[in-house]
């Protein structure tokens, strides 16, 4: 409970690729204090040193630090906070406390690692300008031998040091990185979603339908199957708009949706490909069956009454064009000419019905 407050630090009210940042950063600042607070701990109880665990103990509280400028929603502060005390800790640590045996000086590959990966792609002078002070300062402490270290380590010491800076990284990097890539593959499952749905009714939307229709009818093709559509256009909606209102239209655009989506059969898709427009891919499906789908559905909406404030209700019907992929019309967009030809006949002749395409040559 705690712990997921702390990683949600700051991000109310922000868009999701800053929420995903700042919980990346809290996670790090969470990490890097309970790292640093284990050594402290060991600085003053396993190697009885008080004067070098007060140190650290201030590096430890300066990493909370960040999440306090998270708090305050003040995250590129936050972010440059960070990697300035973690770089002064680590030259403080390998220079003051102990010698570059210790490998504490291994950290700064999480610099660069920190600010190229997971940080937003602006911001490139900070970037590069971070990374090129961790490079220089690692290749610094790795050449600087501390002759008076506050801490007298002996060489096993120094090498169980060692590994655990090296596990410590293994473990951050893996975590981080694993964490990095659902959040990656979460945004992009959202992305896709908003990209394919309308969200006024949640169906698809007009490119999802395009998307879906061609490559069923590519396949019903070389299956040889039936592939039938509906077009689907509330009568009079502009009337309903300018008598009730917008708040009142978009009622009657998600009610419609519900009864048809609830008349659909599972492998039928219904999408909103305009403002009052809708179609229905219906695989595997002649035109009389769409047809008593689609004469279901029209009895079932005119039947229905919207419920307004107080007693008054609505009452709303809409039209139906029906047409099948045939020799005619092999693509996509020539059966939906051809839907849309008998959509406007049943407008012809007094909405409120459904309306098969009839091709020249039945006639
Ligand atoms: N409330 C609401 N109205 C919308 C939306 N999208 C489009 N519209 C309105 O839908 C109306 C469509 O009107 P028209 O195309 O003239 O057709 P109609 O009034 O339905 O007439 P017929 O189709 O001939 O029966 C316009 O007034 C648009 O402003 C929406 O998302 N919400």
């Amino acid at each position: 409970m705690l712990f997921q407050k702390l990683l949600t630090t700051g991000i109310a009210h922000q868009s999701f690729s800053v929420t995903n940042k700042v919980r990346m950063m809290n996670l790090i600042g969470v990490i890097t204090t309970l790292v640093s607070g284990l050594y402290t701990f060991a600085y003053a109880f396993v190697l009885d040193n008080i004067s070098v665990a007060l140190i650290n103990c201030v590096f430890t509280l300066a990493y909370v630090v960040t999440l306090v400028f998270n708090y305050f929603q003040a995250f590129r502060g936050g972010k440059i906070w960070f990697f300035v005390t973690l770089m002064l800790h680590l030259v403080v640590c390998t220079n003051l406390y102990v010698t570059n045996a210790t490998g504490f000086h291994l950290y700064f590959f999480l610099v660069p690692t920190g600010v190229f990966l997971l940080f937003e792609l602006r911001e490139k002078t900070e970037k590069v300008t971070l990374s090129l002070i961790a490079l220089v300062l690692y290749f610094y402490c790795e050449n600087t031998l501390n002759p008076a270290p506050l801490i007298e380590l002996s060489d096993s010491f120094n090498h169980i040091l060692y590994q655990s800076v090296v596990l410590v990284i293994m473990l951050e990097v893996i975590l981080v990185l694993t964490l990095f890539a659902n959040e990656i593959e979460a945004n992009e499952l959202k992305l896709t979603k908003q990209a394919t749905t309308d969200a006024l009714t949640g169906l698809s939307n007009r490119h999802a339908f395009f998307e879906h229709g061609s490559s069923l009818l590519e396949s019903t093709k070389h299956l040889n199957r039936p592939l039938t559509i509906i077009l689907v256009d509330i009568d009079h909606f502009k009337r309903i708009n300018d008598q009730h209102g917008h708040f009142v239209g978009d009622l009657c655009l998600t009610q419609v949706t519900k009864l048809m989506a609830a008349q659909k059969r599972e492998q039928d898709m219904l999408a909103r490909i305009g403002g009052e427009e809708f179609a229905i891919i219906l695989p595997d499906t002649t035109l009389s069956e769409a047809n008593n789908i689609a004469e279901q559905m029209r009895i079932t909406i005119s039947q229905h009454r919207i419920p307004l404030v107080g007693e008054q209700h609505l009452h709303c019907t809409v039209s139906f064009g029906i047409a099948s992929k045939s020799n005619d019309a092999s693509t996509l967009k020539e059966v939906l000419v051809h839907a849309d030809k008998a959509l406007y006949l049943a407008k012809e002749l007094g909405r409120n019905r459904v309306q098969i395409f009839q091709s020249p040559s039945d006639s």
